[in-house]
Order: C-alpha cells, then sequence, then structure tokens
C-alpha cells in the first residue's frame, strides 16, 4: 500500500508530480542535490495551487492541507519512509544510474523505485538498480497537473506486484493510463519528438520562422502550441536526448537530431527553463528567436 512518495529531482516535472501526489493525499518528499530548486519548486507548486483556489477549481483547505503534505531537503535519507520513490531528474542516463546506486541504500527493501524517464530503456536503467523486479517506467506529461496520460512502462524483470501498485497509485491521481513496452521513447515521444525535430528542420533550413511554423501548426493542424513552443516547453536538452535515444536505439538516420536543436543545447539556450530558446522570454512577451 503506498502512502508515502519520494521524488528526486525538483524541475518542472518532479514538482509536477509532487503536486498531483499531495493533492491526492500522498505524503511527499521532494529531493534534490540543490536547495534552491527545491525552494524554487515549492513556490511553483504554492503558485499553482493558489491559481486553482482564484479559479474556483480548489478550495482554500484544500490548498492548506495539500502543502502540509510536501517536504523538501536535500538529504537523501529522508527519502527512508517512501514506499515509492519517482526519479525525475535530468534526462541523462549515467546521472540516473548514479541517483539509483545512491538511493537504494536508503529504500526500505520492498519501496518501489520507477523513472518519469522520457525516453531512457527501463530494462537498463533497472540493472543499476538492486530492485529490478521493483523498478519500472511510470512516464507523467508536462505540465503533469494538466495532462490526463500515464504511460507505464515495465521493464523485462519488473514483477506484475510492482506493476499494481502503480496502476492503484496513478488511478488514484485521476489519470488516464496507457501501457507502452519498452522501447525507446515508448509511444507518445517517438510520436512527437520526431515532429518537433522535424519542426526544427524546417526552421534550419529555411521554410519558415518560428513563426510561421507555430502559426501553421497550431492554426493549420489545431495543435494547441505550435511545435517549436513545445519544445522550448519540454526543455531543448530533454528534447535532444529523446532524439538521440531513438537515433541510437533504433538505428535509423530519420531520427537524427537537427544540428540547429544541437547548437541551440551547446548554447545553453534550453528553452523556458533557461530564458531564452526557439522565443527569448526575459522580457514580457515572448519574441521568437529566428
Ligand atoms: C517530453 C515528454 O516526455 C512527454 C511530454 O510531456 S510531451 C508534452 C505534452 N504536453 C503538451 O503537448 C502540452 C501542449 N499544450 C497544451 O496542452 C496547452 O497549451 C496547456 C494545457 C499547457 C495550456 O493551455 P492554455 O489553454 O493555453 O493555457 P491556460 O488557459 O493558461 O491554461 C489552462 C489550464 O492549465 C493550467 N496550466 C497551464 N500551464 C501550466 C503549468 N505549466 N503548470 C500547471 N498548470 C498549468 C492553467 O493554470 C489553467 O488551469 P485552470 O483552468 O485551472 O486555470
Ligand atoms: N520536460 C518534459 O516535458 C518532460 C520530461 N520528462 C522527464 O522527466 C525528467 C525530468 O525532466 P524535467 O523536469 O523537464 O527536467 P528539469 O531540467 O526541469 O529538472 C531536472 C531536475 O533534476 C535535477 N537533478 C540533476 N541531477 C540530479 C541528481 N543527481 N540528483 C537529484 N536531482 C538532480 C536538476 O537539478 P539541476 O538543474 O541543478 O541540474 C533539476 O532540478 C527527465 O527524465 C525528462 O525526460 C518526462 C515527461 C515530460
Amino acid at each position: 500500500m503506498i502512502k508515502n512518495v519520494g521524488i528526486v529531482g525538483a524541475g518542472q516535472m518532479g514538482c509536477g508530480i509532487a503536486q498531483v501526489a499531495a493533492m491526492a493525499g500522498y505524503k511527499v518528499h521532494l529531493y534534490d542535490i540543490a536547495p534552491d530548486r527545491i525552494e524554487a519548486g515549492l513556490a511553483t507548486i504554492n503558485g499553482n495551487m493558489a491559481r486553482q483556489v482564484s479559479s474556483g477549481k480548489l478550495t482554500e483547505d484544500e490548498r492548506k492541507k495539500a502543502l502540509t503534505l510536501i517536504k523538501g531537503s536535500s538529504d537523501l535519507t529522508d527519502l527512508s519512509p517512501a514506499d515509492l520513490v519517482i526519479e525525475a531528474a535530468t534526462e541523462d542516463e549515467s546521472i540516473k544510474r548514479k541517483i539509483y546506486v545512491a538511493v537504494c541504500p536508503v529504500l526500505k527493501p520492498d519501496a518501489i523505485l520507477a523513472t518519469n524517464t522520457s525516453s531512457l530503456s527501463i530494462t537498463r536503467l533497472a540493472s543499476a538498480t538492486d530492485r529490478p523486479e521493483r523498478f519500472m517506467g511510470i512516464h507523467f506529461m508536462n505540465p503533469v497537473p494538466v495532462m490526463k496520460l500515464v504511460e507505464l512502462v515495465r521493464g523485462i524483470a519488473t514483477e506484475e506486484g510492482t506493476f499494481a501498485s502503480a496502476r492503484q497509485f496513478v488511478t488514484a491521481l485521476d489519470k488516464t493510463i496507457t501501457v507502452a513496452e519498452d522501447f525507446p521513447a515508448f509511444i507518445v515521444n517517438r510520436i512527437l519528438l520526431p515532429m518537433i525535430n522535424e519542426a526544427i528542420y524546417t526552421l534550419y533550413e529555411g521554410v519558415g520562422t518560428v513563426d510561421a511554423i507555430d502559426t501553421a501548426m497550431k492554426l493549420g493542424a489545431n495543435h494547441p502550441m505550435g511545435p517549436l513552443q513545445l519544445a522550448d516547453f519540454i526543455g531543448l536538452d530533454t528534447c535532444l536526448s529523446i532524439m538521440q535515444v531513438l537515433h541510437d536505439g533504433l538505428a535509423d538516420s530519420k531520427y537524427r537530431p537537427c544540428p540547429l536543436l544541437v547548437k541551440y543545447v551547446e548554447a545553453g539556450w534550453l528553452g523556458r527553463k533557461s530564458g531564452r530558446g526557439f522565443y527569448d522570454y526575459r522580457g514580457e512577451t515572448p519574441v521568437p528567436t529566428r
């Protein structure tokens, strides 16, 4: 029975997962290596809930109750009471593997460890843990409080009890589950990221400007965000990592990351989270960078 949830990584996804878990009544501990990340994350969660109170989706009492359920620290041992830990750190296999090596000795023997990875092999990540049978992918979508879908992904060793507990947890968050097999980038990103990468090629080849491409897809295909706006929202570092996993894992040149995407990431232009990507967010309204 899951009661205590630990989250590793207080970025946009970790904080979103913390928010929805606390709103469903789970006790949440948010861990990040950087204490300022945790502070900023808790402030974002507070702001999101305050907005929900103003729009009448949440009462002030519910907000206060949910907030008291979330604690944060940079001390890994605070994850020891967790029945389920969801790792939502940077999309980099070596970072995730190091986290598992550090976190496993702290956890209860029967605790479940899950990853929110967008693309990496669950079976390969599981091999860096001491509990492959209690390890799986629980892949939330961004923004977590708004998006209904969660992909569940089993590794080769994932036990049925682990899967059933994850299903029960995600259902309690009022999300809809889809099951994906353990192939690079699963279902959503296998389809979405090549589209985003193609939009970046469209920009790179001068077929259209940032504004033309995003307007075309918003008004011409009824997408809520243009693909370049969405890439900035996801994070260009994450988009590049997913394309690299698709390219390496499926060995097909159609997944070649666009050189312009590589250049933006090398510049540290990671999208909204760093203040600049295909748009510049440092002013009052986002301005296209091309
Ligand atoms: C990379 C991966 O591994 C997988 C992925 O996640 S891929 C990305 C998947 N996500 C998408 O494709 C998102 C596409 N975009 C959208 O659906 C919409 O633009 C959107 C839901 C993000 C915003 O919708 P919108 O109508 O333009 O904005 P807006 O009216 O301001 O917001 C709608 C609601 O969402 C909430 N919201 C918007 N952004 C939010 C955020 N970042 N965090 C929390 N809540 C947010 C708003 O507060 C608002 O809630 P209320 O109705 O309670 O006030
Ligand atoms: N962005 C998206 O749309 C989606 C992302 N995901 C996945 O979720 C995960 C997180 O993505 P997202 O939240 O966007 O990324 P962010 O960059 O917003 O957050 C990642 C967080 O992990 C922290 N971190 C890095 N190394 C460690 C470590 N060793 N221990 C603890 N924390 C660490 C980072 O800190 P610092 O910045 O200080 O390095 C940062 O706070 C990734 O696996 C991503 O693929 C899944 C669905 C959607």
